[in-house]
């Protein structure tokens, strides 16, 4: 491409630039305005101010977000149209807001994404701009006329968009964080992150076909055209683990959006994290639909009827609470089909009515008890002794009794969702009546047993993430009890008032004398002043969101979604009544025991046929080298499954090590090191330098990472929560889920596949996860998948430091 050419666009992009600044400067002077207003005059005036400097805070960051790459794109059509194509929308005021630079997600810049040779939707060429700090270094042209592009030496390739900037895009050093893919979104990708906000929409697609990157630029694209909508209610990203959400964590905000909540199933239960783990089996046990029984017979062992009369005693006589009166109270309240504690009050309710009724019948047989309070001093009391207001008495009395509370508490308890479990997990026999009306064997229900090593109810770090979806469905059966809901927000009322009343009279201190002075008291009462902080929330949508479990999100996004149990499918339905969702993910490298082998299976409970599905079939991330080897470990899972098409090939062949188990480790690192400085020839030293992970099975975790690190000569990441943009990092396949590498080892495959029933499924994953090249080494004869692969050829060996 022409010098020229590229002195041309530079100027347009300058002065896409120059308005971005100015937008920036607008946006800032606004903010602290805002910032700088004082709140007074009308009511409203505190929060509008919060909303105004929120709404300048989130535009900064949207043009900060467009700095890199702002324009990328330029369409030339056949009636002499052009449109450039960039991360906002910028038009010219003076000219009747004619386009000069079009969102991406605009569908004015549709073209730029689906416009083919065979195709060109009257587009005449295709151009990538590419830039680096404001200054454009590159233009790659496609001339879409069919003519023109055979002259112009267009590879003619069917199906990819913008075929060099994308290879380009793909054989760059990973560098440990996802990127965007506005630049070279594919067809087949479009059509899904545009597709129909509403209903449930699933993606199917194998390993490195870009269901990640479709789906977060899929809520990007929702969040600009529902803006209003969406950015009130938050979307929720759903992913596999931590260390994934960190790694997918840059997109959204790099795009500019940031009302999205990003949580693990297991930390979606607001004030609890998943912080302990346990056997698969466990977890397999508590993602199946079961649980929903055995949690059900739980709250209602809860709710008990003693085997005989409880004696209680009152003022100085002795009440019965006898078996029939609690069964009877029980019914009563079961028979509302409230939740536990919401059905709590007329449990409460019978029980006090009956012991009241027992003790007014005994005072009415005594003809000296006529004050049986002591509270009626009035002469002739008495005379009404059954009256109605004696009778309340006594209730109120009852209501307040030291015993009654305790027969109470014992009989229908209050619970929080920790407690029940946390009971149930620890107390063999709580467990076995639930198990067992839930008709579990005992070999699960000991599973499920665990002596709570903490002593008490719900202690931090005692939960796993197979736990979460269990306190979300205890949530749902016990419900709030909304007598203490409403007596808690009573007293934060009062608090408030108190709290204004102390700062009206400051603000009216030592003028109390002056009748001229108008005071703060003549305009506003300390009742009015508490009402207006009553809706104070400074925080922002995402935030509030992810604090509240019945919060409803206005679209839901499930990534790796073939990991999730039964039990999770229940808790992220809650979060989405209005089933507006997109789920990605692979049956085919479902590892979770309690995971998706079919969609419908998964699905049909929640939606029936009420869901569509999309496909996605090229891999970006896997070269075809590396893809023929995984291919065996398909047709070994399911000969059905079919293999993505692979738009890569590097000439590199994945090869295999035979090593002594003694010499594992060594040889581990003598190999691992090897790569590294591969990786760094190829790519350099710098942040974009490459990554290599290496994918042990995980009772050889610890050991090998702890070898690893004290002989690699560069910086190696291991652990629970790793660190990615370390070089080297050391994982289990598990850990190793929806990311990727330049340089993948895989080490001792045959026990990753006996490691868990769906072992050849987290075999799959594991070498799937390569860009660039693959190994494997292994201790014992490779598993028949793998046969074929080449032995390592011999190599100079780097001397270690
Ligand atoms: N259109 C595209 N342009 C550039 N890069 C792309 C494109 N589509 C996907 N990629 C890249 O391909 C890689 C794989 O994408 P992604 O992780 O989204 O795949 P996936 O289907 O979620 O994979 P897996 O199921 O194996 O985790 C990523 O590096 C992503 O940025």
């Amino acid at each position: 491409m022409s010098n020229e050419e590229v002195g041309r666009e530079q100027e347009y992009v300058s002065m896409l630039y120059e308005r971005l600044d100015d937008f920036r400067d607008q946006a800032s002077s606004r903010l602290a305005e805002a910032l700088r207003e004082r709140p007074g005059g009308r009511p409203q005036a505190h929060t509008e101010r919060q909303a105004t400097a929120a709404m300048y805070t989130r535009q900064l960051a949207r043009f900060d977000a467009a700095e890199d790459g702002l324009c990328f794109g330029r369409l030339d059509f056949h009636d002499g149209e052009t449109r450039y194509v960039g991360r906002l929308g910028i038009f010219e005021e003076s000219d009747d807001y004619a386009p000069l630079l079009i969102d991406w997600r605009a569908p004015a810049a549709r073209p730029f994404y689906l416009a083919t040779a065979a195709s060109p939707e009257g587009v005449r060429r295709r151009r990538h701009i590419r830039t680096s700090r404001r200054q454009v270094f590159q233009v790659d042209d496609e001339v879409l006329d069919l003519d023109a592009s055979a002259a112009d030496g267009h590879s003619g390739h069917e199906t990819l968009t913008g075929e060099a900037r994308l290879l380009a895009a793909l054989s760059a050093g990973r560098t440990g964080r996802m990127g965007d893919i506005v630049e070279t979104i594919q067809a087949e990708q479009d059509r899904i992150i545009r597709g129909e906000h509403s209903g449930v929409l699933v993606v199917q697609g194998g390993p490195g076909t870009g269901k990640t990157a479709v789906a977060l630029h899929r809520a990007a694209y929702l969040l600009y055209t529902y803006r209003e909508q969406l950015t009130k209610r938050g979307v929720l990203v759903i992913g596999p683990n931590t260390t994934f959400l960190r790694y997918i964590s840059h997109v959204l905000p790099a795009l500019g959006e940031t009302s999205v909540v990003l949580s693990t199933v297991g930390d979606l239960f607001p004030g609890v994290r998943a912080e302990r783990t346990e056997p698969r089996e466990a977890a397999h046990i508590k993602g199946s639909a079961r649980m929903v029984a055995l949690i059900e017979a739980a709250v209602r062992d809860r709710q008990q009827v003693p085997d005989e009369a409880l004696e209680i005693p009152f003022e100085d006589d002795v009440l019965l609470l006898d078996p029939a009166t609690c069964e009877a109270a029980r019914d009563r309240a079961r028979a509302t089909r409230r939740p536990h504690n919401q059905a709590r009050p007329v449990f409460v309710r019978e029980v006090i009515e009956a012991l009241a009724q027992q003790y007014a019948d005994r005072l009415g047989a005594d003809p000296y008890a006529e004050d049986p309070l002591g509270e009626n001093d009035a002469p002739g009391a008495g005379t009404n002794l059954l009256g109605d207001e004696i009778i309340d008495d006594i209730r109120r009395e009852l209501r307040q009794d030291d015993g009654v509370l305790v027969a109470l508490d014992d009989l229908w308890p209050v619970l929080t969702p920790q407690w029940l479990l946390s009971d149930l997990f620890a107390d063999e026999d709580l467990l076995a009546s639930a198990a067992g009306a839930a008709g579990f064997t005992d070999g699960e229900r000991l599973l499920l047993h665990r002596a709570d090593p903490h002593g008490g109810r719900a202690a931090d770090g005692m939960w796993t993430a197979a736990d979460a979806p269990l306190l979300d469905e205890a949530a749902e059966l016990l419900g709030e009890d909304e007598t203490e809901a409403l007596a808690a927000a009573e007293r934060r009322r009062r608090q408030r008032i108190a709290y204004a009343q102390g700062v009206v009279d400051i603000l009216t201190r030592d003028m109390d004398d002056d009748p001229d002075i108008l005071m703060v008291s003549d305009l506003l009462d300390a009742e009015r002043l508490a009402e207006r902080h009553e809706d104070d929330d400074d925080r922002s949508t995402a935030q509030r969101a992810a604090a509240d479990r019945t919060w409803a999100y206005g679209h839901v996004i499930v990534d790796e979604a073939q990991e999730l149990s039964d039990m999770a499918w229940r808790m992220v339905m809650r979060r989405c009544p209005s089933r507006s969702m997109t789920l990605v993910g692979d049956v085919a490298q479902t590892g979770d025991l309690a995971g998706a082998s079919s969609w419908r299976r998964v699905l049909g409970p929640h939606l029936g046929d009420r869901w569509r599905l999309e496909r996605l079939t090229v891999n970006y991330r896997t070269p075809v080298e590396i893809m023929s080897v995984a291919a065996g470990v398909l047709g070994a899972i399911d000969p059905e499954l079919e293999l993505p098409r692979s738009v890569r090939e590097t000439g590199a062949s994945p090869w295999s090590l035979a090593v002594e188990p003694d010499a594992l480790a060594v040889e581990l690192a003598a190999v691992a090191a090897r790569e590294v400085a591969d990786l760094r020839a190829a790519l350099g030293d710098g942040p974009d330098g490459g990554r290599m992970a290496v994918l042990v099975p995980a009772d050889l975790l610890d050991d090998l990472s702890r070898d690893l690190e004290a002989v690699l000569p560069v910086a190696t990441t291991v652990g629970e929560d790793p660190d990615l943009e370390s070089p080297v990092a050391v994982l289990t396949v598990r850990q190793s889920k929806g990311l990727e590498f330049d340089t993948v080892l895989v080490v001792d495959p045959d026990r990753i596949i006996a490691e868990s029933p769906r072992g050849l499924n987290d075999l799959y994953v594991a070498l799937t996860r390569a860009t660039r090249s693959l190994g494997v080494l292994h201790t014992n004869a490779l598993p028949p998948a793998l046969r074929h692969l080449e032995p390592r050829p011999a190599i100079p060996e780097l001397a270690l430091p």
